[in-house]
Order: C-alpha cells, then sequence, then structure tokens
C-alpha cells in the first residue's frame, strides 16, 4: 500500500515538474523571439474548451457553424486561441501569419500529425496526409497527370456535360440542381482517377459494384469526418463508417488497379516505348499515370484514394453554388447570358484558355468563392517550435510563440468577408466588386496558397466556366425555388444543406 501511494507521488512531483519546465522552457524562448501571448478564448471550461466545442456541434447540427466561427474574429480579432480538448489552437485570418504558415515558413506547419493517425486506414500515406519528402514524393507522382497537356483538354468533360444537361426540366418545373452536378462530377472524377480500367469492371459508377465503392467511401469520409470532430470519443463510430467500409472501398479500388497494372505489363510485352503515356494525345487517368510509375498497389491505391478525395464536392460545389446566388440575382444571370452568347463553345479554341477570357463570367466565379469558399477551413499544426508574426499582445502586434503540436486554424471564410479588403456590403453577392477590390494572395485564398495549394485550380475553374456557359446559354432564366438561406454543411468541403432548388427557362 505505501508503496503504491510512493509510486503515484513521485508520478504526480515528475508530472508537476515536467509541466513547469515546458511551461518555464517555454516562456523563455518566447521572450527571446519577443513574443506576447495572444488574446484567448474566454472559455467557460477552462481545462478542455469543452464550452465552445458544444456550441459548435449545435451551430454545425443547424448547418450555422460557418457564420458562427466567423463572428468570433469580429469579437476576439484577426487572430486568438482558443482551447480545443486541453490543447491550445491559434486561429488567425491575419495575412501575414497566413503568407508565414502556407509560404515563408510552410516548412515549420504540416497535416501528417493530424491527418494521419484517423485517416491512415483508409488512404494511407500519400499528398493529403503527409508532410515533407514523402509529401513531395506523392506529389511527384502526380505530376505527369496533372500536366498541363492533360489537364488542358476537356473533350471527354464536354461529353458528359451534354448528358447531364438533358437531365434538366425544359417545362419550368423545380429541380434541385446539386445533386444533378455532383452526379455529374463524380463520374468525371471516377474517369479522371480510373479511367478505362473502370469501364472493365462495369462502366462508370453504373454496375453494382462501383456503387458499392461509391458508399463504401461516403461512408468513409463520414466516418473520418467525425473522427476529427469527436476526437478522442471516436471508438463510439460504428464499424459500418469505418472498418467494413474501408474494406469494401479497397476490395473495389485494388480490383482497377490489377486491370491497369495487367494492361501496363501487356503494353510492355509489345514493346511500346516507355515515354508513350507523354507523347499521345488522349488524357489519361491518375490510375493510368500512377501504373506507369509504380507496381506498388498499396501506394497507387493511397494516391487515388486521396486523389478522389480532393476531387469531392469542390468544382461541383462552386457551379451550385454559383447557380444559387444566380437564381437569387436575376439582373447577373441576364449580363452573364449575354457574355456567354458571344462565345460559340463548338468552335471556340483553344476552348480551356479562351473561357478564361470570359471576364464577367471570371468575376462572378471569384465572387461566388468568396461568398462561399469550398474549404471554409482549414487546419495545420506546428511540426516544431516556431513563431508567428503577429497576433500577439492586446494589440496584437507582437509575434506570437508556437510551441510544436499548436493547431493553426485557418477560417477562409472570415477572411474572405473582411471589411477592409472586399467593401462595401461584403454579405451581398457583387461581382462588379472585382472591378474596384484587388485583394493580395494571403487576403483571398480559394484554392489555399503556398506549395500545397491545390494543383487542379485551372482545370476546376475551366470546368465550371464550360457548364456555367453551357446552362446560361440554353436557359434564358434561372428562378429561385427557395426561400432558405445558405446553409454551409460541413464535410471537408461545405455545400449548401438546403441544395439548389431552382426552375430553368428554356430559350
Ligand atoms: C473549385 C474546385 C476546387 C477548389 C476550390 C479547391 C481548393 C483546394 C484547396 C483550398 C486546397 C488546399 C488543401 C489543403 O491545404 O489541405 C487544395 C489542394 C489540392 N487540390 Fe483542390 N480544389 C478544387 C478542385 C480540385 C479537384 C477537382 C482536384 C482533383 C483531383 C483537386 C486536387 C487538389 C490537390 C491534388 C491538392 C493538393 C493537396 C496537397 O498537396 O496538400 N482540387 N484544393
Amino acid at each position: 500500500m505505501t508503496y503504491i501511494v510512493a509510486s503515484l507521488l513521485a508520478g504526480l512531483l515528475v508530472a508537476v515538474f515536467y509541466c513547469f519546465q515546458r511551461t518555464w522552457s517555454k516562456t523563455a524562448s518566447a521572450r527571446q523571439f519577443g513574443c506576447q501571448p495572444p488574446v484567448s478564448y474566454r472559455h467557460l471550461d477552462l481545462l478542455f474548451g469543452l464550452d465552445l466545442k458544444l456550441q459548435e456541434v449545435r451551430q454545425a447540427l443547424k448547418f450555422r457553424s460557418i457564420p458562427f466561427n466567423a463572428a468570433l474574429f469580429k469579437k476576439y480579432g484577426k487572430t486568438f486561441q482558443v482551447n480545443v480538448f486541453g490543447s491550445a489552437t491559434i486561429r488567425t485570418i491575419d495575412s501575414e501569419n497566413l503568407q508565414t504558415a502556407y509560404a515563408t515558413n510552410n516548412k515549420d506547419w504540416g497535416y501528417e500529425p493530424i491527418r494521419l493517425p484517423f485517416m491512415e486506414p483508409f488512404c494511407g500515406r500519400g499528398f493529403i496526409t503527409t508532410d515533407g519528402a514523402t509529401w513531395k514524393a506523392s506529389r511527384a507522382l502526380l505530376r505527369p497527370t496533372f500536366s498541363k497537356a492533360n489537364i488542358s483538354d476537356l473533350s471527354a468533360f464536354q461529353r458528359s456535360v451534354d448528358s447531364f444537361l438533358q437531365q434538366i426540366p425544359r417545362d419550368g418545373s423545380t429541380v434541385d440542381m446539386q445533386p444533378l452536378i455532383a452526379s455529374l462530377f463524380l463520374q468525371t472524377a471516377i474517369k479522371f482517377l480510373l479511367g478505362d480500367s473502370l469501364d472493365v469492371l462495369g462502366g462508370e459508377g453504373q454496375s453494382g459494384d462501383a456503387k458499392d465503392f461509391l458508399k463504401a467511401f461516403h461512408n468513409s469520409m463520414i466516418g473520418m469526418g467525425l473522427s476529427f470532430m469527436i476526437g478522442p470519443f471516436q471508438l463510439l463510430i460504428p464499424k459500418a463508417l469505418k472498418a467494413t467500409a474501408w474494406q469494401k472501398a479497397h476490395t473495389f479500388i485494388d480490383a482497377c488497379i490489377d486491370v491497369a497494372l495487367h494492361d501496363k505489363n501487356q503494353a510492355r510485352g509489345k514493346d511500346f516505348p516507355d515515354n508513350q503515356m507523354e507523347s499521345d494525345s488522349r488524357s489519361h487517368s491518375l490510375l493510368e499515370g500512377l501504373a506507369k510509375q509504380t507496381d506498388d498497389r498499396i501506394a497507387i491505391r493511397n494516391q487515388i484514394l486521396q486523389g478522389m478525395m480532393a476531387a469531392q464536392d469542390t468544382t461541383s460545389v462552386l457551379i451550385s453554388n454559383t447557380m444559387f446566388l444566380l437564381s437569387r440575382n436575376p439582373a447577373t444571370y441576364e449580363r452573364l447570358r449575354k457574355e456567354a452568347l458571344s462565345i460559340d463553345l463548338d468552335v471556340s479554341l483553344p476552348l480551356f484558355d479562351n473561357l478564361k477570357e470570359l471576364k464577367f463570367l471570371s468575376n462572378v466565379l471569384k465572387e461566388s468563392l468568396r461568398m462561399y469558399p469550398i474549404f471554409p477551413v482549414l487546419v495545420r499544426v506546428a511540426l516544431k517550435d516556431t513563431t508567428l508574426p503577429v497576433g500577439g499582445s492586446e494589440k496584437r502586434d507582437f509575434p506570437i510563440y508556437i510551441p510544436r503540436g499548436t493547431k493553426l486554424y485557418s477560417d477562409y471564410y472570415a477572411l474572405h468577408h473582411v471589411e477592409s479588403v472586399f467593401r462595401p456590403d461584403v454579405e451581398v453577392f457583387n461581382p462588379d466588386r472585382w472591378h474596384s477590390i484587388s485583394p493580395g494572395p494571403w487576403e483571398y485564398m480559394p484554392f489555399s496558397g503556398g506549395p500545397r495549394a491545390c494543383v487542379r485550380q485551372h482545370k476546376a475553374l475551366a470546368e465550371a466556366s464550360y457548364t456555367l456557359v453551357k446552362i446560361v446559354q440554353l436557359f434564358k432564366g434561372l428562378e429561385s425555388r427557395d426561400e432558405k438561406e445558405w446553409a454551409g454543411q460541413m464535410k471537408l468541403t461545405a455545400r449548401n444543406a438546403n441544395g439548389c432548388k431552382v426552375a430553368l427557362i428554356p430559350a
């Protein structure tokens, strides 16, 4: 008994000493760099910060967490600290801090410690879940598929859009465009990721196996989203959203990989030149590109699954958000239509570049991404002890000392609503504001910034532009059929929980 008490006391002493020593060393380092602590969120639960977490969960259930969190910047300033399950998170929309963490000092920051533990069993190590050398190697594997030649080819996409347009009702009845556009982009993404090997297995999401895969993928995403949200309580998540779903998704992708590797070996047997992929004019799937570079099935599977995550609910959400906004702004729709009618999509070449010349459309898309960034929030973590240049002290003009493991929560939604940059009337959809404002790269970040910015930005904008021009040319009117405000449903990306209910009037 005495022995147990003595051991407990000794353990307690070591813990207290460790805490004291760590606090002392943090304070000493902070002093050395001239840092001051940031303003703190006024928690009721000082130990674990559960009060704020509970409010966030409550707001998330009402699809109000995005404006709720953005409003905190109005109260606490552009940089402040919150307590999440007992650890410090810095929240910031200070451009200097964003530039430091995303570009200048980007090596001090990463994702691996916060993403890998939740995501590795499903999608392993890849460009989304790792940092440093592993991330670099993963990005190098993607490079051939994301080359300018491969991404500027819109021909396959044009065919898919034609069949998508057939599904829009012509009788003025109400249609929710969000799921229709999502299904167009799901097919496009799958084709881009898996290419012809998918046809061999039953074709573009139509076969039972492919449908099961999509469901398993979707469930895995929900499971991972919940893991992030509830952190230490993730054991509560049912198996159907974890191991069972992962296994189903793996089995399907592995079969596609077998087909691709088999094709590659057949081609080798026929002595095709090694640079065939670069020289032929077809666009290539990510799977084809990866299989060309490695035989490592697990590495290929990880990249495909992570590619699918990056492509999920991104361009499709941009288009449905834009249609949602246009349906409530008929005069803007009218102006867009006038511009869209100036281009003949069937003969305009090079289409990829010519779409960029539609200036009003470009402002409409910029404004849509400002109002509703597809990734409203991104969280990074300090990989070592470091500093951020501003936000310390009540005046927020001192650097902040950041111990390793501190999370940095960048709120792109709040960033895109900063009055001094985007005024006037930042809550109003006004594409014309882009004539008089020119936000810097760290003030407007729909595709993030620095080395980990989106590699698909130009293609995503080209596909969104093409789809919108097609719609606007075919339909002379777009009417809103929903009174409800945009309500952000957060997964990794955010889309409108109420969809995009509209009616389209044929020209
Ligand atoms: C409108 C559409 C899109 C938007 C707004 C968007 C936005 C972003 C953002 C904000 C990031 C940074 C993410 C982070 O730091 O974790 C990112 C990264 C990335 N995106 Fe996109 N994206 C879009 C479409 C796509 C599509 C269709 C793909 C196709 C696969 C894609 C592939 C990627 C890749 C590979 C990365 C790099 C991740 C890394 O290296 O860490 N994106 N995107």
